[in-house]
């Protein structure tokens, strides 16, 4: 649906040039939400935006739904673009209309026959929950309303693909779930292939089906996100999911442990699996429970607990490789006896 082809975008300033993106390369399937994933400059609103070419790339090319858009003259390139929907962190609404007569103004740009645009506009409102403030204006709206406003004027035109720039940095915790709920609901109900670029773990794991990680402008690991985040590479794939998966315990508890700490980590079915008693019971060993919680990542649960195991040196260490064995990911963190 989406193939980026050894994209690079270069810009140039007076003094200097600078990397944008770093050939990069990516299939997005029709239908999934893909995000991608990086800190400040590493290069995610360059590649979103030559997405669409609303950058253009200095090399490679972009093929939506099999139509380079690279090759396209002004004209085509307009067309195409209609079904390619996009929103952004500051929403950028239209001060001095209303919220119908924001999104009327989406579907007369887009050639929206002249007779339908309030039918349509009403419907997309009712869409994305504001049918009520149609008649008011962007700043008697809430951060969350006014993204909802830019949701529905983005699918104005019944795209195809939906990219979403920032779209809930500026919003709190709680409004950006409800923001995340609805993309995820549109998707579902349009079938609409949605990119979001983000610097935020959380947003990935609530809706995403796969990701993209960048760093200077190249992308350093892609993959499922459930892979991901049970076993991550590249070294900044493991500090953004250390920000969600981490188990901080007090150092002065790990200096009061007498027994060897071991953490374990349980993918799918397993984290609710009974591991441990097993293990208590397989071995003559005693086991504390020093931290733990379980993620749900795209409904699956991904389990990680700390325990301190405490026992004979040899007996401990058959109970290490039992864990190992049957959850494959028991990392010894202290080593007691
Ligand atoms: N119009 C431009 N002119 C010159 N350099 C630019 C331009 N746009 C982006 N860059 C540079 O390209 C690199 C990638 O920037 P980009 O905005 O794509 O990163 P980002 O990951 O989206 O970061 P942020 O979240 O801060 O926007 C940075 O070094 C940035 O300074």
């Amino acid at each position: 649906m989406i193939k980026i082809k050894n994209v690079t975008k270069i810009y140039k300033t007076k003094k200097r040039e600078v990397l944008g993106v770093d050939n990069v390369s990516l299939t997005i399937e029709k239908g999934e939400i893909f995000g991608i994933v990086g800190y400040s400059g590493a290069g995610k609103s360059s590649l979103l935006r030559c997405m669409n070419l609303l950058e253009e790339p200095t090399s490679g090319s972009v093929i939506i739904n099999g139509t380079d858009l690279t090759k396209l003259a002004a004209k085509e390139l307009r067309k195409a673009r209609q079904k390619i929907g996009m929103i952004f962190q500051h929403f950028y609404l239209i001060s001095s209309k209303t919220i119908i007569e924001n999104i009327i103004f989406a579907l007369k740009a887009a050639d929206y026959p002249k007779a339908d645009r309030v039918k349509r506009a009403e419907e997309l409102l009712q869409m994305v929950g504001l049918a009520d403030k149609r008649d008011v204006y962007p700043a008697q709206l809430s951060g969350g309303q006014k993204q909802r406003v830019g949701i529905a004027r983005a699918l104005a035109n019944n795209p195809d693909v939906l990219l979403c720039d920032e779209a809930t940095s500026a919003l709190d915790p709680s409004t950006t779930k409800s923001i995340l709920a609805l993309l995820k609901n549109i998707n579902q109900k349009l079938g609409l292939t949605i990119v979001l670029i983000t610097h935020e773990m959380e947003v990935v794991k609530e809706i995403c089906d796969r990701m993209a990680v960048m760093q200077e402008g190249k992308i350093v690991e892609e993959g499922s996100v459930y892979d991901i985040f049970a076993a991550p590479e590249a070294e900044l794939t493991k500090q953004f999911i250390g920000d969600i998966l981490q188990l901080d315990i007090p150092e002065k508890l790990i200096r009061e442990c007498q027994g060897t700490i071991v953490k374990i980590q349980f993918k799918g079915s397993k984290a609710g699996e009974t591991v441990v008693s097993d293990m208590l019971q397989l071995y003559q060993v005693k086991g504390n429970f020093l931290h733990g919680k379980i993620e749900y990542i795209q409904e699956e649960p991904l389990g990680i607990f700390i325990l301190e195991i405490i026992g004979e040196k040899d007996e401990v260490a058959k109970a290490i490789t039992y864990l190992q064995e049957r959850t494959g990911n028991a990392e010894v963190m202290t080593v007691g006896y």
